[in-house]
């Protein structure tokens, strides 16, 4: 049985726990969050596995085996006291493998505030909650290849994860950590471009949800590099020609680009 701690119970924890509580891992949960509600949404995805709920953070440090750092990067710093982590740990063999969610915080400022070498941090996004997340993951060079393995498994069980380098998970988080944000705006426009020729609003959002879904799905499954997919839609002199058209001379790419640039300096700003 391997003992799974969260410090903070919010969404991202809750789809993280739904994931690995829907494997066959023989896991337990212990949970410190200072909203009950948040504990008790935590609960409800978890399959029916234990949750124990914590009298404290140093507690979930104590007795887990891992450690997942859920809270804002904003909390870091309240939610982890150096020395009652240290007192927490002090009578165990092996402290416990730290797991940090937390955009931008990095791993020698989790070391260092935690007293523990073995972290890792992982970039999730919102789309793990229906398992089809993209998530980024870089560890300490004390982390052993077991662990890594392990946590990589775990993350899987919401979606793809790919390992990178720590100096790249802010790009990661600027790019698929914040992405869902910008394909919802994406879909609105869309279906609201719709809208503005005619179609009703539900038929324009269902139109528009599935478009982004089968374009990815096909964009994933064939391979074939979006540049191609693109030009195959696209009729010397039909209409996505002239769409496209319309979307360059409103600086769609550069758009797209600086959104991703700007979330990957605001997460640097986090750190
Ligand atoms: N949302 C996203 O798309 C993504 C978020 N992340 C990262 O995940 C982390 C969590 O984000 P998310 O799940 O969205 O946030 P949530 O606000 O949903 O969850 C954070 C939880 O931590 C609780 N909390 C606050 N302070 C403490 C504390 N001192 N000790 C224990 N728990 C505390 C909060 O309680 P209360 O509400 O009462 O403050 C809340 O329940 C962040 O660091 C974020 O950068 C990573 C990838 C994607
Ligand atoms: O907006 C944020 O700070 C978090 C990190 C990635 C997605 N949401």
């Amino acid at each position: 049985m391997i003992s799974i701690g969260f410090v903070g119970a919010g969404q991202m924890a809750q789809a993280l726990a739904g994931g690995i509580a829907a494997s066959d891992a023989d896991v337990a949960f212990i949970v410190a969050d200072p909203s009950s509600d948040a504990i008790e949404a935590f609960s409800a995805k978890t399959n029916s596995r234990s949750v124990e709920k914590a009298d404290s953070n140093a507690d979930v440090f104590a007795s887990a085996d891992i450690v997942f750092l859920a809270v804002k990067p904003q909390y870091f710093v309240a939610a982890t006291e150096t020395e009652s982590i240290k007192s927490a740990i002090a009578g165990r063999e092996n402290p416990p493998l730290v797991v940090s969610i937390m955009a931008g915080v990095d791993i020698k400022s989790i070391q260092s505030r935690t007293a523990i070498e073995t972290v890792i941090r992982v970039m999730p996004n919102t789309p793990c909650l229906v398992g089809a997340g993209a998530c980024g993951m870089s560890c300490s060079d004390q982390v052993a290849e077991a662990d890594r393995d392990r946590i990589k498994a775990f993350m899987e069980t919401t979606g793809i994860v790919i390992p990178v380098a720590e100096n790249l998970l802010d790009a990661v988080t600027g790019l698929s950590g914040s992405g869902p944000a910008y394909i919802f705006e994406l879909i609105d426009a869309l279906a609201l471009g719709g809208v503005k020729c005619g179609l009703p609003r539900n038929v324009s959002d269902q139109l528009a949800a599935q478009t982004v879904f089968g374009a990815a799905k096909l964009a994933i499954e064939s391979g074939d590099h979006p540049s191609v997919l693109r030009d195959r839609v696209t009729s010397p002199g039909g209409t996505t020609i002239a769409g496209l058209k319309a979307l360059f001379d409103n600086g769609f790419q550069q758009s797209i680009i600086s959104a991703v640039e700007a979330a990957t300096e605001r997460s640097k700003e986090l750190g």
